[in-house]
């Protein structure tokens, strides 16, 4: 496996990885064993439908042709491996980059993950002067803010094309059988493809959820599916697996709170959006698990700096590190002494490296995973990788990783004031 784990100032003992390491087989077993419910995702990089892969990459070629900008509509796992495959391999704010050539393919643009009039109101604009396509993902087929979404949008296609048209610019990605998008998507004659039954949205990335979106968006998503496969299988990842979840699992015993994802690269924003789910819907039950938050370097330690170093230490650190920036510029002579004619990556290198020691020698636990560079190939990994130890702490922690009871509660409550106005 490609990715570097160091656990060595977490604080963790070989003899607490040695204990630890016997039940993580045990939960290992049961992860392969294809009697769990909602495990489909376990076994997905090495059972790749190539009919289904070939239809994705079809439709995705067909939307490339037809527009300049793919809406993707969705919430939580419907959308965020999208936007954090996007971020990190095509392009972040209005910068476009890492090979993906922005006039050789649709912008990417997300809905239904907010319902904010402002957002919609702007997204109504781009689909009057561009052309657009829209791609819905709701597995259930009635989460309130994607269905918003896609009826506002949906009407303005309608206008701009007319229904027959607009039909042909719609893509759907719901259930196999069910809902109330399965049957649109099927009278209306929608291309679409379904969510595994036995695959819950944050672990959905690598089904038809990300790779239609993505593959649109010109990422390789075969490249992708790839890296996962490579680490389903590398000899390391056991290795690699029992330290991170040990780690997790050792600093929530000893009473550690959160555990902070660290980036440099603002890339990575929504990778980290998308861990933030992953772990919080996955261990956050039963009054346990650990709350998961992000920062971004160096912007964050200008705010949260002095906090981290000196605050109530109830959480630990995991950073992300990306070893080669897909670019890099040398600073000029004007900047001063210390930093002109070095590289800006030395630069934010040694930013992490300092706020590593400096954090370490104030007793905070640090975890450091290195990601050689980010390309389809090595994300696929990193996808697999956070998926597996994620649910292997949640088993440690005495959870189910695959269900999220608690999230209903907000909607029933939110069902009854709609109700009233
Ligand atoms: O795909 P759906 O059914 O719209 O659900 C979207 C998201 O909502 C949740 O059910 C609750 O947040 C997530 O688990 C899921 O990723």
């Amino acid at each position: 496996m490609d990715l570097g784990i160091d656990v060595s100032k977490a604080g963790i003992s070989m003899e607490e990885i040695k204990q630890c390491s016997k039940d993580i087989e045990k939960v290992m077993e049961k992860l392969w064993s294809g009697k769990e419910e909602m495990t489909g995702w376990v076994k997905l990089p090495l059972q790749i439908d190539q009919e289904q892969l070939g239809k994705i990459l079809d439709a995705a070629i067909v939307i490339q042709d037809q527009c300049e900008e793919l809406i993707v509509i969705g919430i939580g796992g419907s959308y965020l491996g999208t936007r954090a495959a996007v971020n990190a391999l095509v392009g972040y704010d209005e910068i476009y980059d890492t090979g993906v050539p922005a006039d050789r393919y649709p912008s990417v643009k997300f809905a239904g993950n907010t319902m904010s009039a402002v957002y919609l109101d702007k997204l109504l604009e781009d689909i009057r002067k561009k052309e657009v396509c829209l791609c819905i993902i709701s597995k259930s087929g009635n989460t309130i803010e994607p269905s918003i979404a896609f009826a506002v949008l949906k009407e303005e296609l309608i206008k701009k094309y007319g229904k027959e048209k607009a039909s042909k610019r719609i893509y759907a990605i719901t259930d196999a059988n069910t809902g109330v998008l399965r049957e649109e998507a099927d009278r209306e004659g929608y291309v679409s493809f379904n969510v595994p039954d036995d695959i819950g949205g944050r672990y959905s990335v690598l089904t038809p959820v990300g790779l239609l979106p993505m593959a649109a968006a010109g990422i390789d998503i075969r490249a992708m599916l790839a890296g996962a496969e490579a680490m389903a299988v590398s000899p390391a990842w056991d290795l690699d697996a029992v330290n991170y979840a040990t780690a997790r699992f050792a600093l929530l015993q000893s009473g550690k709170e959160l555990e902070i994802f660290e980036y440099y690269e603002p890339q990575l924003e929504f990778f980290a959006e998308w861990l933030k789910q992953l772990f919080g819907e996955s261990e956050g039950k039963e009054g346990k698990g650990l709350y998961p938050d992000s920062l971004r370097f160096s912007s964050d330690l200008h705010s949260m700096g002095q906090f981290l170093q000196e605050g109530r230490q109830i959480f630990f650190e995991t950073v992300l590190n990306i070893e080669k920036p897909s670019r890099d510029l040398i600073v000029p002579e004007s900047a001063g002494d210390l930093v002109a004619g070095k590289s800006l990556s030395q630069i934010n290198k040694a930013a992490m490296e300092g706020v590593i020691s400096a954090h370490s020698a104030a007793g905070i636990p640090v975890i450091r995973i290195d990601i050689p560079e980010l390309n389809a190939f090595n994300f696929g990994q990193m996808i697999y990788f956070f998926e597996t130890t994620c649910a292997i702490t949640s088993y440690l922690m005495g959870v189910n990783p695959f269900n999220q009871p608690g999230v209903e509660q907000y909607k029933e409550e939110m069902k009854k004031k709609l109700s009233q106005i």
